[in-house]
C-alpha cells in the first residue's frame, strides 16, 4: 500500500446540501421490497443458477413473502430467457406478484426482453444506462446529450413495445446506473426526459431507480443525493423512487436505510447481500432491523435456517456465520459476562411480556432458532453459561456456589485442550464431578430412618463401597445430621454440611427430586455431592455420599 494514497485516489466530493431533511426522519413501515437475487445476485456468481436452482431460489422468495421479483437479464443468456418462459408458460407466478427483467439501451436486446415476456400477465421493464462522467468518457464515449438521447430512445421504444402488448399490465423501471457518482442535476435531467417519455401515470406506473453501483462515500452522502433527487424531481408524485445500494464500503445497509429515510419508496437487494463485487444490500438485514424495532417488513422469516439452507445451495456460497440476524453464530454468546446477562434475562423473563434481552434483539425462536445455540462454552466462558446448558439440557437449576465451583472444573477442561465444551462434553464432566454415575465410589443401597424417643433421628444405611457393603448406623436431629454422623467415623475425616439444596425435576407429583450438598472440611477445602432419586430422602443420602466419597 501506498504511504500516501493522495497519490492515486481523490476522494469524492459530495455536493451541499445544508438544509437536509432525512436526519428527522423515521422508518416507520416497511418500503416495498424487489429482491434481484436471481439477476444480480444471479451475474455475480462464478456459475450462474441454472433453471432448477432458479425454480429453486424463486420458490423460497415467494415463500418469503416477495411481491417483486427481477428474475432475469432474458437476453444475456438462454437460461435466462428460458427460465422466464417457464415461468409464464408453468403459470408460476402468483396474481400478485410481479415479475421484473433487465436490459440494456440496446434495441436488439430490448426485442429480445419483449419477446421472454409474451403472454405475461403483469411485469415491470427495466432500462438502465451508465450516466457518470466516467463512464460517459471512458465506457460510452459519449456525452451528456448522447446519453440522454440512448435512454429516452429506449424508452420510446419500450413504451411502444409495451402498447403493442395490452394484455399485459407494463410497469417501466429506469435506472441511471452509476447513479452515486453522477452530478445530481445531470441525473435530474435525463430522469425528467426518460419519465417525459414514458407519462407516468396510474395506468403507466413507473420507478426511478437511483443506484449506488459501487459506493464511493459514506451514507449521509447518499441520503442527501437521494433526497436532493426527490425534492427537484418534477413528477415525484407520480413514480416510486427505489434505490439500489452495493456493499463496496461495507455501508450498503446503511445506504439504504438512511436513503427511505431521505425518501425512497422501495429497496433493491438480494438475501444475505449476494450480489456484484462485496454484494448487493441484504434485505434479510433490512427486514430484521425494522423488525426489531417493532416494524412489520412485510416479509416471512420464521424459518431462517432453511432461507440459508436454500441460498447457500442456490448461490453455492456460504452465509456468513456472524451474518447479521442470520449467521448460526448470530444468537451465541461464548464469553462469560454476556452468557450471566443472558441466562439473568431468561430467568427473569415472563411468558408474553415485551422482549428484553441482554444481547439479543430479538427472540432466537421468531425466526426457527432454537435457544440451543445462544449459550455455547469455552474458556471464554463463566458459570452462568455451564449453569443454563445444565439448567436447559436437564432441568439442574444449580445453586450459586455449585456453579462457581464447576465453573472452576469447566475452565480447567477448556484450559487444558482449547477447544470448546460440548453439551454433551460437559454433562459428562458435571456427572463424574459430582458423583450422577452408575457406580459412584461411595453408593446408597438402603436406608431405614427412626424417629427416637428423645426427638432424635436414627438412621441406619447400607452402603457399598469398592463392591463390598457396609452398614453404618447414626444419629442426629435431622435425616443429614444422622447420616453424617455416621460417615464420619468410618471414613475418619470430619466435615459439616456447608449448604444443602433441593428441587423436583419436572412439575408432575412423581417427578424426581434433586439434591445438591457441599461438605467442608476442617482444613477449609469443599467439596460438592449431587444425588437424584424419585426418593428426596434417597437424593439428599447419595448427594451426601458423593461429596465425600
Ligand atoms: C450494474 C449492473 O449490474 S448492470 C447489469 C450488468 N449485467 C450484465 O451485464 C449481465 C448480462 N450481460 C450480458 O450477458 C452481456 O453483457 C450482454 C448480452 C447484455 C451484451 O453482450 P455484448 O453485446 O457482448 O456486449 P458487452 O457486454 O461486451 O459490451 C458492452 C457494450 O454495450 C454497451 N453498453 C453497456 N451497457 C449498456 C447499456 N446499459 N445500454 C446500452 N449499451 C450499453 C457498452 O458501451 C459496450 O458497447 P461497445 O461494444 O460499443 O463498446
Ligand atoms: C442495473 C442497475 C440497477 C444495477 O444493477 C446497479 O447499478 O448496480
Amino acid at each position: 500500500m501506498l504511504k500516501n494514497p493522495a497519490e492515486k485516489y481523490s476522494p469524492f466530493t459530495p455536493f451541499a446540501l445544508p438544509d437536509r431533511r432525512w436526519p428527522e426522519q423515521r422508518i416507520t413501515h416497511a418500503p416495498r421490497w424487489l429482491s434481484t437475487d436471481l439477476r444480480d445476485g444471479n451475474q455475480a456468481l462464478a456459475e450462474p443458477m441454472d433453471s432448477a436452482r432458479k425454480l429453486q431460489f424463486w420458490e423460497l422468495l415467494l415463500a418469503c413473502g416477495f411481491k417483486e421479483i427481477e428474475v432475469a437479464f432474458p437476453s444475456a443468456s438462454q437460461t435466462d430467457f428460458n427460465f422466464v418462459r417457464q415461468l409464464i408458460e408453468e403459470q408460476r407466478i402468483p396474481n400478485d406478484v410481479t415479475i421484473q427483467v433487465l436490459t440494456q439501451a440496446r434495441e436488439d436486446l430490448i426485442y429480445r426482453t419483449f419477446a421472454s415476456l409474451q403472454g405475461v400477465r403483469q411485469a415491470t421493464i427495466h432500462l438502465y444506462n451508465a450516466t457518470a462522467p466516467l463512464f460517459r468518457r471512458l465506457v460510452f464515449g459519449m456525452e451528456k446529450a448522447q446519453v440522454v438521447e440512448l435512454a429516452t430512445r429506449s424508452t420510446q421504444l419500450i413504451r411502444q413495445l409495451c402498447e403493442e402488448n395490452p394484455q399485459t399490465r407494463w410497469q417501466y423501471e429506469y435506472s441511471p446506473e452509476t447513479f452515486c457518482f453522477t452530478e445530481a442535476d445531470f441525473a435530474l435531467e435525463i430522469c425528467e426526459a426518460v419519465a417525459g417519455v414514458w407519462q407516468p401515470c396510474a395506468e403507466r406506473p413507473m420507478i426511478i431507480n437511483l443506484p449506488a453501483t459501487v459506493e464511493v462515500s459514506t451514507p449521509n452522502v447518499y441520503a442527501d443525493q437521494i433526497e436532493y433527487f426527490c425534492r427537484h424531481f418534477s413528477r415525484r408524485n407520480d413514480v416510486c423512487i427505489s434505490v439500489h445500494p452495493h456493499n463496496d464500503r461495507g455501508t450498503g445497509v446503511a445506504c439504504a436505510e438512511l436513503a427511505v429515510m431521505a425518501g425512497a419508496d422501495r429497496v433493491e437487494g438480494c438475501l444475505f447481500g449476494n450480489g456484484e463485487r462485496t454484494g448487493n444490500v441484504c434485505l434479510v438485514t433490512l427486514a430484521m432491523n425494522l423488525y426489531s424495532q417493532g416494524i412489520s417488513p412485510q416479509l416471512d422469516f420464521s424459518d431462517m435456517p432453511r432461507v440459508v439452507e436454500v441460498v447457500e445451495i442456490c448461490n453455492q456460497l456460504p452465509v456468513h456465520p456472524r451474518h447479521p440476524w442470520a449467521g448460526s453464530l448470530a444468537y451465541t454468546a461464548f464469553s462469560g459476562s454476556h452468557q450471566d446477562a443472558i441466562k439473568k434475562g431468561f430467568d427473569a423473563r415472563k411468558a408474553g411480556s415485551h422482549w428484553e434481552m441482554p444481547y439479543l434483539p430479538v427472540d432466537p425462536q421468531d425466526i426457527g432458532c432454537s435457544y440451543e445455540a445462544v449459550i455455547r462454552v469455552n474458556s471464554q466462558s463463566g458459570k452462568s453459561g455451564s449453569a443454563w446448558l445444565i439448567e436447559q439440557n436437564h432441568g439442574l437449576k444449580l445453586p450459586r456456589a455449585l456453579q462457581q465451583d464447576f465453573s472452576q472444573h469447566v475452565q480447567q477442561e477448556t484450559d487444558k485442550h482449547g477447544k470448546e465444551m460440548t453439551q454433551n462434553a460437559l454433562w459428562q464432566l458435571f456427572r463424574n464431578r459430582y458423583g450422577l454415575i452408575p457406580s459412584p465410589p461411595l453408593s446408597l443401597q438402603h436406608y431405614r430412618s427412626d424417629s427416637q424417643q428423645d426427638g432424635q433421628l436414627r438412621l441406619t444405611a447400607t452402603v457399598m463401597r469398592e463392591g463390598k457393603t457396609r452398614e453404618l448406623t447414626g444419629s442426629g436431629n435431622g435425616l443429614l445430621s444422622a447420616a453424617a454422623n455416621a460417615i464420619t467415623p468410618w471414613l475418619g475425616k470430619p466435615f459439616v454440611i456447608k449448604d444443602y439444596h433441593e428441587h423436583t425435576l419436572g412439575v408432575r407429583s412423581d417427578s424426581r427430586s434433586v439434591a445438591y450438598i457441599r461438605c467442608l472440611y476442617q482444613d477449609g477445602s469443599s467439596r460438592w455431592g449431587v444425588g437424584i432419586d424419585n426418593d428426596v430422602a434417597r437424593a439428599s443420602l447419595q448427594a451426601l455420599l458423593n461429596a465425600v466419597g
